[in-house]
């Protein structure tokens, strides 16, 4: 029988660290728009006739990636990014939708700084997909150091992960304004309640923002200056210029983005958002303490 076939599409952090892990149980290859000389770099084209994809490009790019380069053959798809296309207010498996079979597709969520992932320290994700098929066809690609966990729950999934990129915004904005641990615990966990009320109205299980997905990946995020996200939130609470923070930081911050499909979408379904809207206001230039002021107040 012909050997399964996997590949990671996107070189960036975290493609680069799901390769290593990947590799651990099986010959993995991987691609980018840059050419990497990497083990097992391969073209795009190489990479797209695998069996297995892990997709690992910033949401925003993800629409116009598939438009460009894409054509199902019957590949199994993993998508590892995690944020909501600003431009549409659409949930990543919409897109995906128009490309892949729902069947074809699970969304990885929970905690997972990549910088840890690529030495190998422990970590659990979840899995999640409307196939449990999928789902272990998968799951034993990944290595002894994760604990992969399964999940049909993928709107869950996805709103959590995108969320908590703007409230790890709002908590490094705390931070760096000196707010001490009290506002930063409120915060964190009237974040939690405000995306499980987000997600809840596009058909989310309430459960998964109290597991890996929502509580885990938020806490990590949101307490720690090895998220990008945190680290957009510290500039801004520095009054630093948005656009020297994201060129400074040269990675993808998808919370910048996802702030704008969240408020957009909260507008259009009038959903109660007071920390992702006002994390969307100090993007757009108001003044930190004045959202302070009007979160306390509101
Ligand atoms: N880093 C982390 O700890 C984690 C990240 N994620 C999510 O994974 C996703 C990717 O993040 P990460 O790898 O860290 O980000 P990086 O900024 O490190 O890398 C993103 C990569 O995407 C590729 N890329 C960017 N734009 C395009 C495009 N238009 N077409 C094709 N490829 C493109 C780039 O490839 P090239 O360099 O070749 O141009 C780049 O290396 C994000 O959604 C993030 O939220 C999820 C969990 C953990
Ligand atoms: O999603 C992540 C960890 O689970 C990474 O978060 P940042 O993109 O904020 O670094």
């Amino acid at each position: 029988m012909k050997e399964k076939s996997i590949a990671v599409i996107g070189a960036g952090k975290w493609g680069l660290s799901l390769h290593f892990a990947l590799s651990q149980r099986q010959k993995c290859l991987i691609t980018s728009r840059t050419k990497r000389d990497i083990k097992n770099f391969v073209d795009l084209q190489t990479a797209l006739d695998c069996d297995y994809l892990v997709i690992a490009i910033p949401a925003q790019e993800i629409r116009s990636w598939l438009k460009e380069n894409f054509v199902f053959k019957g590949q199994k798809i993993l998508v590892a990014s995690k944020g909501i296309e600003a431009s549409s207010g659409q949930f990543l498996n919409e897109i995906y939708a128009d490309f892949v079979p729902d069947e074809n597709i699970g969304f990885i969520s929970g905690p997972s700084f990549a910088a840890e992932v690529i030495k190998g320290l422990p970590c659990a994700l979840v899995i999640n997909t409307i196939s449990k098929k999928l789902y272990v066809e998968f799951e034993v690609c990944f290595p002894d150091f994760i604990k992969t966990y399964y999940s049909s729950d993928v709107i869950g999934a996805e709103v959590a992960g995108a969320y908590k990129n703007v409230l790890a915004i709002a908590s490094g904005i705390c931070e760096g304004l000196n707010l001490g641990k009290n506002a930063q615990a409120s915060l964190i966990a009237r974040g939690l309640v405000e995306m499980q009320r987000f997600g809840k109205h596009f058909g989310a299980d309430e459960s998964s923002f109290l597991g890996l997905s929502g509580a885990g990946d938020l806490f990590l995020t949101a307490s720690s200056t090895m998220s990008r996200n945190f680290r957009v939130g510290l500039g801004l609470a520095n009054d630093k210029n948005l656009d020297e923070i994201l060129k400074e930081l040269g990675e993808v911050a998808e919370g910048v983005k996802t702030s704008i499909a969240i408020k957009e979408l909260s507008k259009k379904h009038n959903i109660y958002t007071p920390i992702a809207n006002e994390v969307y206001h100090i993007i757009n230039g108001k003044n930190p303490k004045d959202s302070l002021r009007d979160l306390l107040k509101n």
